[in-house]
């Protein structure tokens, strides 16, 4: 499969984040077709990427041997359904990056027990720095399973899971998370602007000091998170007051609780879609 037409449903962010991925890992652009109703995205995506675009599913699906299905939750059965009626799916991989759509469901969306691969990526897929969870139903072959990873390790850190349920945590601890950091960002850099710095200067400030703490984890797999805030923490010092504020205003617990919502949610979505 190492040269398989890949069809994506649905030319949005997500989208936009695993072709990019995919076209810096050199997956040939004219094995790639993107298929959206409205062409605003479509185009963008073809003078970036080269890549072929339609603004029919059916021209998409019968072009592809993978077909990944990236429209919104309360979408997917609508458009499943349209184009299942009028294409054969025999032989084809599915790949959702769909958050709370359990495969079994979208295989019924789909009308047929075909192979289905669940993935959840996140927005860092677009420069090769994602995580993707994957999940493989019981109808994927090994190879379609490898297939898969190798194509989803052009945009990152593939983590596989053996129990759907786990893709839940997958959503919490890495596909939304993205969004944690951005309002973490967002917080310090208001108030390093009310502290007279200028936009440019506390974005620069705030997303350094990100990056840096990012490349520090990185760099040092053999210490502790909390040896290396510990690095930065002296004894009765600024760092020590700035940590004690956060601690007493409980932002681990805050941040548990968080993921536990986005599991919550992910859970409620799979009852609604
Ligand atoms: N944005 C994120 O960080 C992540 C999103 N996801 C999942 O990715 C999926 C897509 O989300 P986004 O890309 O963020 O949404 P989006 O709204 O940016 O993209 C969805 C696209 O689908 C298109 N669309 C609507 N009706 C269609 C149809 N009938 N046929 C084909 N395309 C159609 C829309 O025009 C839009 O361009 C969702 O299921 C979401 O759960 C998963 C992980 C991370
Ligand atoms: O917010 C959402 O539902 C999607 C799934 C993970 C990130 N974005």
């Amino acid at each position: 499969m190492q040269q398989a037409n890949i069809a994506f449903i649905g030319a949005g962010n997500m989208s936009r984040a695993i072709i990019s991925g995919l076209v810096s890992g050199n997956y040939p652009t004219d094995a790639i077709m993107a298929s959206n109703p409205s062409t605003p995205k479509l185009d963008g995506l073809k003078a970036e990427f080269d890549i072929l675009t339609t603004q029919n599913n059916v021209t998409a699906i019968n072009f592809a041997d993978v077909v990944v299905l990236s429209v919104k939750p309360q979408l997917m059965a609508e458009v499943c359904a349209a184009f299942s009626e009028q294409c054969d799916l025999t032989g084809k991989l599915f790949i959702s990056v769909a958050a709370g759509i359990n495969a079994g469901r979208l295989q019924e969306m789909l009308g047929g027990q075909y192979p289905l691969i669940r993935t959840m990526p996140n927005t860092p897929c677009a420069l090769g720095k994602g995580v993707v969870g994957l999940y493989a139903s019981p109808e994927v072959s090994e190879e379609q399973t490898t297939f898969a990873q190798a194509l989803m390790a052009n945009t990152g850190e593939v983590i596989t899971v053996e129990e759907e349920s786990m893709i839940d945590g997958v959503i919490a601890a890495a596909g939304s998370s993205p969004a944690y950091f951005f309002l973490f960002l967002e917080g310090m850099q208001k108030k390093a602007i009310e502290l007279g710095f200028s936009n440019e200067q506390s974005r620069i400030m705030v997303q350094q000091a990100m990056l840096g703490a990012a490349e520090m984890v990185c760099h040092n797999p053999q210490l502790e998170l909390s040896e290396l805030r510990a690095q930065v923490t002296s004894k009765g010092g600024t760092t020590a007051k700035a940590v004690e504020h956060l601690q007493q205003g409980n932002l681990e617990g805050l941040v548990g609780d968080a993921m536990q919502a986005a599991i919550n949610r992910a859970r409620e979505m799979s009852e609604l879609f």
